[in-house]
């Protein structure tokens, strides 16, 4: 049966382009935010959510994180790690230079992306917020005014409008993180190669407790089980309450990982599993 996978819309966005490089011929519905993508997965309307987790220079998209940690739990499934490259997009009739923007459009995390060049190319233009970088390239397709777009190739041919400036990322080394998730995999099929596998945690320390994260850290070093990330973010609870993911470059096996968690549990920890997944990397 054909599998229905939300992204965040509209056509042209990042996460649209992760979509596409892993699934062929699926029903791809696009929604305005990320948060309405998981619950429409959490209330059966769509079976798959592909939302961005991670990237190498803005760090953790932190909304997904939060609602899949505090609002919805859907197990992670596979994760495709995708290269990003922001342009900036004016209309076709534009003629003006940088020094005439008056804005500059997009998603946060692109914005945060390219903060060095909006800094240093775009002193006369304002940073205006949009929910996507494909719904920023379509806001500005719709303006006569001397504004742009960050946004990436795709995005510039779907609302018609031309690259102004190219690779404006602020460091090369561009990658976003994506997952999939959804509460039943059967019947996924991904045809790329898998680059790894991959264990993400969720671990809640007993409070106040001296040295608790050392003896979390150290049920992995001695079992030389490799951690690619650990980040704290807040449980939302009241200040200096924390939560850590974990990312265990393994898959979960029936030794190590039990050991682990029985062992954090009896210090008072609470671990809980996100998913154990393949990794594939697109290159564009
Ligand atoms: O706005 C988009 O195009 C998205 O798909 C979202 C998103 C993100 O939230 O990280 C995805 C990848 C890029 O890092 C920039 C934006």
């Amino acid at each position: 049966m054909t599998k229905t996978i939300g992204y965040l819309g509209p056509k042209g966005t990042f996460t649209k382009m992760a979509v596409d490089s892993i699934f062929n011929g699926e029903d791809k519905r696009d929604f305005d935010t990320i948060p309405a993508c998981m619950d429409a997965v959490e209330s059966g309307e769509i079976d798959i959510a592909v939302v961005p987790l991670e990237n190498a220079i803005e760090g953790t998209v932190q909304l997904t994180v939060d609602y899949l940690v505090h609002q919805v739990r859907l197990p992670v499934v596979a994760e495709v790690v995708v290269p990003i490259q922001q342009h900036l997009l004016v209309r076709e009739d534009f003629d003006g230079g940088l020094m005439d923007i008056r804005e500059v459009h997009s998603h946060t995390q692109a914005i945060a992306q390219c903060h060095q060049f909006i800094h240093k190319e775009l002193a006369n233009a304002e940073v205006q917020f949009a929910s996507s970088t494909a719904k920023a390239a379509e806001i500005i397709s719709t303006s006569d005014s001397p504004i742009a777009a960050i946004a990436n190739r795709m995005a510039a041919k779907e609302y018609g409008l031309q690259i102004m400036s190219e690779n404006i990322h602020d460091y090369p080394n561009n990658h976003t993180r994506f997952v999939v998730l959804t509460k039943n995999e059967d019947g996924i099929s991904i045809k790329h190669p898998v680059k790894t596998d991959r264990t993400t945690l969720l671990i809640t320390l007993p409070s106040d407790q001296a040295g608790a994260l050392h003896q979390v850290l150290s049920a992995f070093a001695w079992r030389k089980m490799n951690l690619s990330k650990i980040e704290s973010r807040p449980m939302k609870t009241g200040l200096g309450n924390y939560f850590f993911i974990i990312d265990v470059d393994q898959p979960y096996d029936d030794v190590l990982f039990p050991g682990v968690e029985a062992e954090l549990q009896a210090l008072g920890c609470k671990v809980t599993v996100l998913g154990t997944y393949p990794v594939y990397q697109v290159e564009m």
